[in-house]
């Protein structure tokens, strides 16, 4: 069935509706034809077919309004991770999403997507083309992929078709795209104050970047596939681009493309992962007295220095998934979207 007839009708709200990639399910989900509420802890644009709902969700009472009369709901909250907030993050991710959880199911919601990420399965060490079967980190990065597990376990397993309710989890990586608050603008920061001089490693590490409109498509397709007997059910797919680069090409490719010099020196990988690490410890003995947030991060160290990219086939299987736009083409909006970064030419 075509997807506008399949989507004609359908209700929808997107929690996390004004954060990076929740803008851009909203734009892609009207398109489609869809009636779209938003929920969020603040409103970031105006959009008069969109309503727009106010609150925490950790607050069960305050989603129940904006659930109510929707079929489908996509969580796409989460505070961000360089907030390196633990409490933040275990309070919204996990109990959070519990609430959420709960709140649909009583509103009568009948499907739930939740956005989790492909870092659920990464230890800091390569992978290859990695599978959802890979299991879950056991020593994840940061306690944010430690919020992400646990809510991703806490969705998949609310799955329950007796009671027509239905839950996927969307697994993107390295989302980018116009207006992303983090990868480009973290990345021009750097290279503006001389820290991008270094390549992490020998630089041939293969890394997933997702281009935002891919993963909303991704999302939107889960929604129309999840139904009673569906592969989706209860279970996790990668979304990406499906053309894993090299982390430092990728990078380098942003940097000129925005007039700022590539890194070309090199550095051992595990001498960049000590020195981030004793960083982090200077920092944190000094946390009483100052607060100091570092461009590089053990975490940051390694997801530049190692290989992680991951097999999407299974979302081609069970959702018919093709990324809609190639990563070239990506990267050229992308630059395109960011002229206020731009350095002016010498
Ligand atoms: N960006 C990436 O590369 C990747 C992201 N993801 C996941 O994708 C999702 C979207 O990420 P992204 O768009 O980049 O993130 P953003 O920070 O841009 O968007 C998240 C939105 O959720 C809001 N929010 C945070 N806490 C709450 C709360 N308690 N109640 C209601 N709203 C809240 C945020 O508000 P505020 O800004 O005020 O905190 C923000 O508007 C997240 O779940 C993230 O974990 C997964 C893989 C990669
Ligand atoms: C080495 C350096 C300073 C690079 C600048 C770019 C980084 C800020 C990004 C490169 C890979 C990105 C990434 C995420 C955030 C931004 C980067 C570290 C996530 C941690 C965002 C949340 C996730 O769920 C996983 C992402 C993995 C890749």
């Amino acid at each position: 069935m075509a997807t506008h007839l399949r989507s004609a009708g359908k209700k929808c709200t997107v929690i996390g509706g004004s954060g990076f990639l929740g803008q851009h399910m909203v734009e892609q989900l009207l398109k489609k034809g869809y009636t779209v509420n938003v929920f969020d802890i603040q409103k970031r644009f105006d959009n008069d077919r969109v309503q727009f709902f106010l609150g925490d969700l950790c607050d069960k009472e305050a989603l129940l309004p904006a659930l109510q009369g929707v079929s489908v709901a996509f969580h796409c909250a989460s505070p961000a991770p360089s907030s390196d907030n633990r409490e933040l993050f275990y309070k919204v991710n996990f109990m959070g999403t519990k609430a959420v959880v709960e709140a649909c199911k009583e509103a009568g919601v009948q499907k739930l997507v939740l956005t989790s990420s492909a870092s659920v399965v990464f230890e800091g060490t390569d992978i290859k083309n990695g599978s959802e079967d890979l299991p879950y980190a056991k020593k994840p990065i940061d306690y944010y992929t430690e919020t992400k597990i646990l809510q991703e376990k806490e969705v998949l397993s609310a799955n329950d078709p007796g009671n027509n309710f239905f839950t996927t989890a969307i697994r993107p990586h390295g989302i980018f795209g116009p207006r992303d608050p983090q990868l480009v603008p973290i990345l021009i920061q750097a290279a503006k104050s001389g820290k991008m001089k270094f390549i992490i490693g020998d630089g041939k590490n293969l890394v997933d970047f997702t281009y935002v409109e891919n993963v909303v498509h991704g999302h939107i397709l889960a929604a129309e596939n999840l139904q009673k007997g569906s592969a989706l059910c209860g279970k996790a797919f990668h979304i990406t681009n499906d053309e894993p680069v090299p982390f430092w090409a990728f990078m380098s490719r942003i940097l000129t493309g925005l007039n700022y010099d590539p890194p070309k020196y090199h550095i051992p990988y595990w001498l960049a992962y000590y020195l981030a690490l004793f960083l982090s410890l200077v920092l944190w003995l000094l946390s009483p007295l100052v607060t100091i947030k570092p461009t590089f991060t053990p975490m940051r160290v390694a997801l530049a220095g190692t290989f992680h990219y991951y097999s999407c086939e299974r979302a081609k299987r069970d959702m018919g998934y093709k990324p809609v736009v190639s990563l070239d083409e990506a990267i050229d909006r992308t630059l395109q979207s960011y002229p206020h970064l731009r350095r002016a030419k010498a």
